[in-house]
C-alpha cells in the first residue's frame, strides 16, 4: 500500500490532538464564551473543527446508466458522488451528480459495494473527475471517470486493508491542479478595472502559505483577508443615488459616504442579473457562451455548461471593520428596499440574527437613528417568543439570537449531518417541528457577527442555512478565522455562488487544491471573495485619500506597578515551583498542563496575593507527584460530596478562563469544559482524543478513562449576581493590590466629565475593584457576560448617558468589564479612558476592548493605560505579544518558523521563555 503512505501529511489542520500530538485548531477569540454559554450542548455550538482529509488513491472507473439521466458533464469536470441508500435496486448505490445538482448516472455496482459502508460511516470522502463527457448530444451509456478517495490521516492505517482492492484498479494520478479553471474574466467590485485575480506569482505563493498556516487569531485572519482583497479598490464604488436620510424623513442621521457605497453595492447584490450576451461579465462565475445551436451558460469555476438559466444567490458578506457602522447600514438597506415586492411568496420582513450581547445594540440603534414611524421592529427573545409566525411577518425587522435559531431549528443533529443535507431536508421537515422563525418566508435574513456560522456542524449554522429567505447576508469582521473552510460554511448559509455553496464542491474545487498548493485555487478563492464580499477597515481611505471615519487620536501608556513585599515572596515561590515542574515535565516528556494553571496563578498574583487560594499554595509545596498506576476511577463511584467538589473546581476554572491542558486554548475550554476525577480540566473533545492514544491524565499520568470525566451540568449557567449586592458581599473582604491603588490614583485625577472602562480577565479582581470604588465613594457599574439582555441594555444605557452637573453624583463614571465578557460589538463611547489590568497573549483581544471606546461617536481623545506588574511574567507576556505581532506581520514568509507552529507548540515555546527554561 505504498501510495497510501507516500502521500505524507502536509496539512496544518490534520491534527489529532493528544499529549504528544497536534491539537485541533483554535476558534476565534472575537466572541469567547458569550455564545457558548446559554446553549445547552456546547459540542453543538462549536464542535471541534474537523481534521482535513488527505488523498489516498485515485483510480479509473465509469459513470454508468447515463442514458437514464439528464445531467450533462464536460471532460475534466468535477462531480459529486452521493450515497443513495434508498435505491430500490441496490442499497449500496452511489449517485454521480453534476454541479447543477442534476444526476449524471451511478458508479458501477461493484465499486459502490466496496465504498458504500465506508462512505456511510464517513470514514472516507470521494470525488469524481470526468474523463468522458456527454455534451455532444450523442447517446451515452457510460463515461470514464477518475475516482479519488480521501480520508483523515489518522484513519489511513485502519483503511489500508479495507481499500487494498483499489490498488488493483487502473491507477491514475491524483487530481491535477485545477488548471481547467479559467477565471481571468473576474472583476473586483472597484471601478479601477484592475480586476481579479492578481497573476503575480509571488503574491499568490504568499497567499497560499498564509491560507495553510495555523491561524485562529484576529491578526492572522486580518492578514489573510488583506491578501485576498488586495486587488479590490473599494474607494471608487458608486454612491447610492437616493439613500434613506434626514431629507426623506426616514432617518434622523444621514449615512456616511462609505455606508452609501455599501448600500448601493448591497442592493445590486440583492438583484443580480445573469449575463445576457457572451461579452457580459461573469456573475457568480456564470458566463454566456456561444453554442452550435443555442447559446448556453457556463460556470467557469466548475466548467459546467447548461441551457437553463442558473439560479443566482442574493446577498453576500459585509466585512467592515469594527465601528464602521454596519448596524445603520443594514437598517438603511431595510428602509431603502421597503417598498420592493419580494419574488414568489416571500414576505416583507427582515430577520436579524445576532449574539445576545449585541441584541440591545440593534434596538438602541433603531431608537437612535430611525425616524418615528418609519420602521416597525420586534425583539424575538426570551419571554417575547410566545408569538406566531403570522405576527412576526407583519414587522419590518425582527431581531433574534443565534440561540433562538438553534433552539427552533427542526434539525436532529443525529440526522442530517451537513447544512447541505439540512437544506435538502428543508422542504420535508420545516412545516412539522419548526418554530415560528422557520415558518416565516423572510424577505431577508442577516447574520450579525456571522463568523459564528463558520462551523457547518453547529446547530445554529444548520439552522440559519435552513431559514426560508429570499436574500441572505452575513456581517462579520473575520470571514476566515482558521482556514478557508470557514468561508465554505458561510457560503452554504448564503446559498450563493452555486455550486461552491455545497460543501463537497467547496472541498473539491478549493480546499483540496489549496492544500496541494495550487495557485489556481488561490485565484479562485480571490475571485470568490471579489464576488461575494465587501470589506473596508478602519484604515481604508476614500477617493480623496481620507480615512472613512475621522476619529480623535489615541494615546497608550504603560504603567509599571511594583508588587509589595509579601506578594513578591509568594510570587517568587510560585514562579520557582512552576519552573521546576516545567523543567521536569520536559525531561520526562510528561504533561506540562499543570504549569499552565500556575501561570494563571502568577497572573493573579500580579493583581493581588489574596486572589490565589491557599489550597493551591499547599499543593505547590508538596513534592512533585509521580505517575500513578492502577485502574481508572469512575466518577459514578465518587461520593456526592467529592463530585460536587469537582464541579465547583471546574466552575472555578471556567470563571477564570483557564486554558485546556491539551490544546492550550482558553476559548475552546470554555465551550465544553470537563474535569477528571484527579481534578484536572480540559476541553472534552481534547481529552476524548487523548484517551484514544493513552488512557492517562496528561497532567499527572494518573490512569483515566471516559467514565473518569465529569462535565458541567448543561444548564449550569449561573446568572450574574452583583457580588456587592448579594449575600457574598458579607464574605468579600478587601485585599491588598498595588494595581487597584494605582488605578484609583488615576481615577481621582481624571477630569470630572471623563468616564473610564476597566478591563480584567479575572472577575474576582473586578469584584475587588468594585469594593474599593465603593469605599472611595466613586460611582461605577459592571458589565458581565452572564447578564441577561435587559440588564445589559440597562447597564449600557446608564453608562452611555453623558455626565452633566445634575447627574454627576449618581451617573457611573467607571465601568468594570471582563476582557472576555462578549463585549465585542458594544458601543461604550461615553468612556475615553481604558485600563487594561492584566496583559494576555492575544493583543487582538485587547484591541477589541479598546475598540469599544475608539469608534464612531467618540468625541474625546482616548487614553489607554496598561497596568504591568514590574519584574513578573506580565512584562514577559508583553514581549511575547510584541514578537507575535511581528510574526503575524510576516506571517506569509516561509522562513518564519513560528508561523508554522501549532498553537500548542507555540505555547510551549512561550512557556519556556516565560519560565526561563532552556
Ligand atoms: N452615519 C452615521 N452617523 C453617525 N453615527 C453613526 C453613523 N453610522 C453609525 N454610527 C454610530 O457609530 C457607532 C458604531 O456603529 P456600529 O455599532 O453599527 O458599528 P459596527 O460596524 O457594527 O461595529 P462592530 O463590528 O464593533 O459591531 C454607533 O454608535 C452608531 O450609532
Amino acid at each position: 500500500m505504498e501510495n497510501f503512505m507516500s502521500q505524507g501529511s502536509s496539512s496544518h489542520q490534520n491534527a489529532q490532538a493528544g499529549p504528544s500530538s497536534r491539537p485541533a485548531k483554535s476558534t476565534p477569540s472575537k466572541r469567547p464564551r458569550e455564545e457558548s454559554k446559554p446553549v445547552k450542548r456546547e459540542e453543538d455550538v462549536n464542535p471541534p473543527l474537523p481534521e482535513m482529509d488527505e488523498h489516498l488513491v485515485t483510480f479509473r472507473t465509469d459513470v454508468v446508466g447515463v442514458q437514464y439521466y439528464r445531467g450533462l458533464v464536460g471532460k475534466g469536470e468535477y462531480v459529486i458522488l452521493r450515497r443513495e441508500p434508498q435505491n430500490k435496486f441496490d442499497p449500496n448505490a452511489v449517485q454521480v451528480i453534476n454541479a447543477s445538482g442534476n444526476q449524471v448516472g451511478h458508479i458501477p455496482r461493484a465499486v459502490a459495494g466496496k465504498l458504500a459502508e465506508l462512505m456511510d460511516h464517513a470514514l472516507i470522502s470521494v470525488e469524481g473527475r470526468m474523463v468522458g463527457q456527454n455534451l455532444d448530444g450523442a447517446k451515452h451509456y457510460k463515461m470514464g471517470m477518475d475516482l479519488s478517495i480521501y480520508a483523515k490521516p489518522s484513519l489511513k492505517e485502519v483503511l489500508q486493508p479495507e481499500l487494498a482492492w483499489a490498488l488493483n484498479e487502473t491507477q491514475v494520478k491524483p487530481p491535477p491542479p485545477t488548471a481547467h479553471i479559467s477565471i481571468s474574466g473576474v472583476k473586483g467590485h472597484g471601478n479601477s478595472g484592475t480586476g481579479l485575480p492578481s497573476e503575480d506569482e509571488k503574491t499568490m505563493k504568499k497567499l497560499l502559505e498564509g491560507l495553510t498556516q495555523v491561524g485562529g487569531d484576529q491578526k492572522h485572519a486580518d492578514t489573510v483577508m488583506d491578501s485576498l482583497t488586495s486587488d479590490i479598490d473599494v474607494s471608487k464604488l458608486p454612491l447610492h443615488p437616493d439613500p434613506p436620510g434626514i431629507a426623506n424623513g426616514q432617518l434622523s442621521t444621514d449615512i456616511l459616504p462609505h455606508q452609501s457605497q455599501a448600500l448601493k453595492w448591497m442592493i445590486d447584490r440583492e438583484n443580480p442579473q445573469l449575463p445576457q450576451t457572451v461579452s457580459d461579465k461573469q456573475v457568480q462565475f456564470w458566463i454566456k457562451q456561444k453554442g452550435n445551436h443555442k447559446d448556453y451558460f457556463l460556470n467557469v469555476a466548475t466548467r459546467t455548461p447548461q441551457y437553463d438559466p442558473p439560479t443566482l444567490g442574493r446577498g453576500g458578506i459585509i466585512v467592515d471593520g469594527m465601528g464602521l457602522g454596519k448596524t445603520l447600514l443594514m437598517l438603511s438597506l431595510v428602509l431603502a428596499t421597503k417598498k420592493d415586492q419580494g419574488s414568489g411568496n416571500f414576505g416583507n420582513a427582515t430577520l436579524i440574527v445576532c449574539p445576545l450581547s449585541v441584541l440591545s445594540n440593534w434596538e438602541k440603534q433603531i431608537g437612535d437613528h430611525i425616524s418615528q414611524g418609519q420602521m416597525t421592529h420586534y425583539t424575538y427573545h426570551g419571554a417575547s417568543k410566545s408569538v406566531t409566525a403570522k405576527t412576526l411577518e407583519k414587522y419590518d425587522v425582527i431581531i433574534t439570537t443565534y440561540n433562538a435559531i438553534a433552539a427552533e431549528a427542526p434539525i436532529d443533529l443525529s440526522g442530517p449531518k451537513s447544512p447541505m443535507k439540512a437544506t435538502q431536508a428543508k422542504k420535508a421537515k420545516v412545516s412539522t417541528s419548526a418554530g415560528p422563525l422557520f415558518k416565516v418566508k423572510w424577505k431577508r435574513i442577516v447574520a450579525d457577527e456571522g463568523h459564528i456560522l463558520r462551523n457547518p456542524k453547529a446547530k445554529m449554522t444548520q439552522g440559519f442555512a435552513m431559514l426560508q429567505a429570499e436574500k441572505r447576508w452575513i456581517c462579520t469582521g473575520t470571514p476566515i478565522v482558521n482556514s478557508p473552510s470557514d468561508l465554505g460554511s458561510l457560503l452554504t448559509c448564503l446559498q450563493i455562488c452555486k455550486p461552491l455553496d455545497q460543501p463537497e464542491y467547496f472541498k473539491t474545487l478549493l480546499l483540496r487544491p489549496l492544500k496541494r498548493g495550487d495557485p489556481v485555487a488561490a485565484r479562485l478563492l480571490q475571485a470568490l471573495v471579489g464576488e461575494v464580499l465587501l470589506r473596508r477597515t478602519k484604515d481604508s481611505r476614500d477617493k480623496q485619500g481620507k480615512k472613512l471615519i475621522a476619529l480623535p487620536s489615541i494615546e497608550y501608556f504603560r504603567v509599571g506597578v511594583k508588587l509589595d513585599e509579601e506578594t513578591r515572596n509568594v510570587y517568587d515561590e510560585v514562579f520557582e515551583g512552576s519552573r521546576q515542574r516545567f523543567q521536569q515535565a520536559m525531561e520526562t516528556g510528561q504533561g506540562t498542563a499543570n504549569v499552565l494553571s500556575m501561570l494563571t496563578r502568577m497572573r493573579q498574583l500580579c493583581l493581588s496575593a489574596q486572589l490565589v487560594p491557599q489550597s493551591f499554595l499547599d499543593d505547590l509545596r508538596r513534592p512533585i507527584p509521580k505517575a500513578s498506576v492502577g485502574p481508572a476511577i469512575s466518577i459514578s463511584s465518587l461520593t456526592p460530596e467529592k463530585k460536587e467538589d469537582l464541579i465547583a473546581k471546574l466552575r472555578h476554572y471556567v470563571e477564570e478562563d483557564t486554558e485546556c491542558g491539551v490544546c492550550y486554548d482558553e476559548t475552546e475550554f470554555t465551550k465544553r469544559p470537563c474535569i477528571t476525577d484527579c481534578g484536572h480540566a480540559f476541553c472534552y473533545p481534547c481529552i476524548e482524543r487523548v484517551l484514544l492514544t493513552a488512557p492517562l491524565c496528561p497532567m499527572d499520568r494518573h490512569p483515566i478513562g471516559l467514565p473518569s470525566i465529569l462535565e458541567l451540568p448543561p444548564d449550569e449557567v449561573p446568572e450574574y449576581n452583583d457580588p456587592l449586592d448579594s449575600s457574598q458581599a458579607k464574605t468579600l473582604l478587601p485585599v491588598k493590590s498595588a494595581k487597584i491603588d494605582e488605578l484609583v490614583k488615576y481615577l481621582k485625577v481624571f477630569p470630572g466629565d471623563e468616564k473610564t472602562l476597566v478591563f480584567s480577565q479575572f472577575t474576582s479582581f473586578l469584584d475587588q475593584v468594585a469594593l474599593r470604588l465603593k469605599e472611595e465613594g466613586m460611582s461605577w457599574t459592571r458589565f458581565d457576560g452572564r447578564m441577561n439582555a435587559t440588564k445589559r441594555q440597562q447597564v449600557i444605557s446608564e453608562f452611555q448617558r453623558p455626565l452633566t452637573p445634575k447627574n454627576a453624583a449618581s451617573s457611573p463614571k467607571v465601568m468594570l468589564i471582563s476582557l472576555k465578557s462578549g463585549a465585542v460589538g458594544l458601543n461604550l463611547t461615553a468612556a475615553s479612558n481604558v485600563f487594561l489590568c492584566d496583559p494576555w497573549w492575544q493583543s487582538a483581544i485587547e484591541a477589541q476592548a479598546i475598540d469599544r471606546v475608539h469608534r464612531m461617536g467618540q468625541k474625546k481623545e482616548v487614553r489607554v493605560f496598561q497596568l504591568i506588574a514590574e519584574d513578573t511574567i506580565e512584562s514577559a507576556v508583553l514581549d511575547i505579544q510584541k514578537r507575535k505581532d511581528a510574526v503575524v506581520a510576516k506571517a506569509f514568509e516561509k522562513s518564519s518558523k513560528e508561523s508554522k507552529m501549532t498553537k500548542k507548540e507555540a505555547r510551549f515555546e512561550d512557556l519556556k521563555e516565560l519560565l526561563g527554561v532552556k
